[in-house]
């Protein structure tokens, strides 16, 4: 499908400059790469990644995704993902708080489950749209895949410099064990005002996120900064980090932002904005809690910074992850307590 030709991002926005890691270097387990991974993972949380080769899978995603947003509605609600907590399917725009008012989301978003791609032409966790079930052999199984597999690498990345015995983080995100893992493509229409949030700020849900965007309009709040500052889409170049479970996880060594999106920015505001994510979630029995037990490495950094109160409340990974689904829905709200419910490790800022 040809690409239409969109505006460049303005050059007169607060813009926050993020290491472009090549996956290439960090495959053949370069160690200067290596180690400028660890320092993005572990300060902002957020990095690019250039030659990844998911490319053509992330052009066809978006294809894909076009051709499910273009159903009639009444078709793509019968594949809702409902207010149990389960995130898997359609998500209609303004179903989503974003903040402890209650004000309604602007994007509408398709999630594939990753037991569903491995599983195909099984069903295991959920049924899709036919725009879903005809791309599964050629775009969307390719796209879990090799998702994963780069999600993997750089978990095994993490398990080393975080001193765990050999495969714990891989053992935790196995593909055999029923997870949270996602793939999603999100759209937000064109012609929002503004300041009218499409994504709450948040942190992510689940252990590392792999994202691709075209326009701008993703936001992050550094670490003692108090402004938001736009991440620039580059072309080519995935957009990567850390979400909770890893943060938990870790024992806040490795770090988990909030972040959200807004229309995009200057000349881009009138296009549709669509972005594209895989989400890996550790298996949905893991317990979330720092691996002190199994790592000196994390029990110093939890005995020296008690104060980062990443408590998970010795929750699972399904625990934690159906609370924050379920609680940002707005038919579960009762009030400013059920915003809160759905919250992270944000601690705060958001
Ligand atoms: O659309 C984006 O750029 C980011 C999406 C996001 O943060 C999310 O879905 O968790
Ligand atoms: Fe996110």
């Amino acid at each position: 499908m040809p690409v239409p030709t969109l505006p460049p991002f303005p050059d007169d926005v607060p813009t926050h400059p993020l290491l472009v890691i090549d996956y290439e270097l960090l495959k053949a387990k370069d160690q200067e790469e290596i180690d400028r991974l660890w320092g993005a993972a572990t300060s902002l949380g957020f990095w690019y990644l250039k030659n990844h080769g998911v490319q053509e899978e992330v052009d066809g995603m978006f294809e894909m995704g076009e051709a499910t947003m273009k159903l009639p509605m009444e078709e793509k609600m019968k594949f809702e993902q409902g207010d149990d907590g389960s995130s898997f399917g359609y998500k209609a725009a303004g179903a989503n708080a974003v903040d402890a008012d209650g004000t309604p989301d602007t994007v509408e978003f398709i999630n594939i489950a990753k037991d569903d791609g491995f599983a195909w032409p099984n069903t295991a966790r959920r049924t899709y749209p036919s725009t879903v079930t005809s791309r599964m052999d050629s775009i969307v199984v390719p796209f879990i895949k090799k998702s994963t597999a780069i999600n993997s690498t750089i978990l095994d990345i993490f398990n080393s410099k975080l001193g765990l015995p050999d495969d714990v983080l891989t053992r935790k995100h196995s593909i055999e064990e029923y997870s949270g893992s996602e793939a999603r493509t999100i759209k937000n229409p064109k012609g929002m005002s503004k300041e009218r949030l499409a994504i709450a700020a948040h942190t992510d849900f689940g252990s590392l996120s792999f994202l691709h965007n075209r326009l701008g309009g993703l936001q992050v709040l550094p670490p003692g900064i108090d402004e938001w500052q736009y991440v620039k889409p580059l072309p080519g170049h995935a957009i990567c980090n850390v979400g909770d479970a890893l943060a938990v996880l870790s024992g806040g060594i490795l770090h988990s932002n909030i972040h959200r999106v807004i229309p995009p920015p200057g000349a881009q505001a009138t296009y549709e904005r669509w972005s594209q994510v895989f989400f890996t979630r550790p298996g949905n029995s893991v317990v979330l809690e720092p691996l002190s037990s199994l790592s000196p490495i994390i029990a110093d950094a939890v005995q020296k910074d008690p104060h980062k109160n990443l408590n998970a409340g010795g929750a699972t990974a399904y625990e934690w992850f159906s609370r924050r689904v379920k609680n940002q829905r707005i038919k579960n709200r009762t009030g400013p307590e059920t915003w809160q419910a759905s919250r992270g490790t944000e601690q705060g800022r958001a």
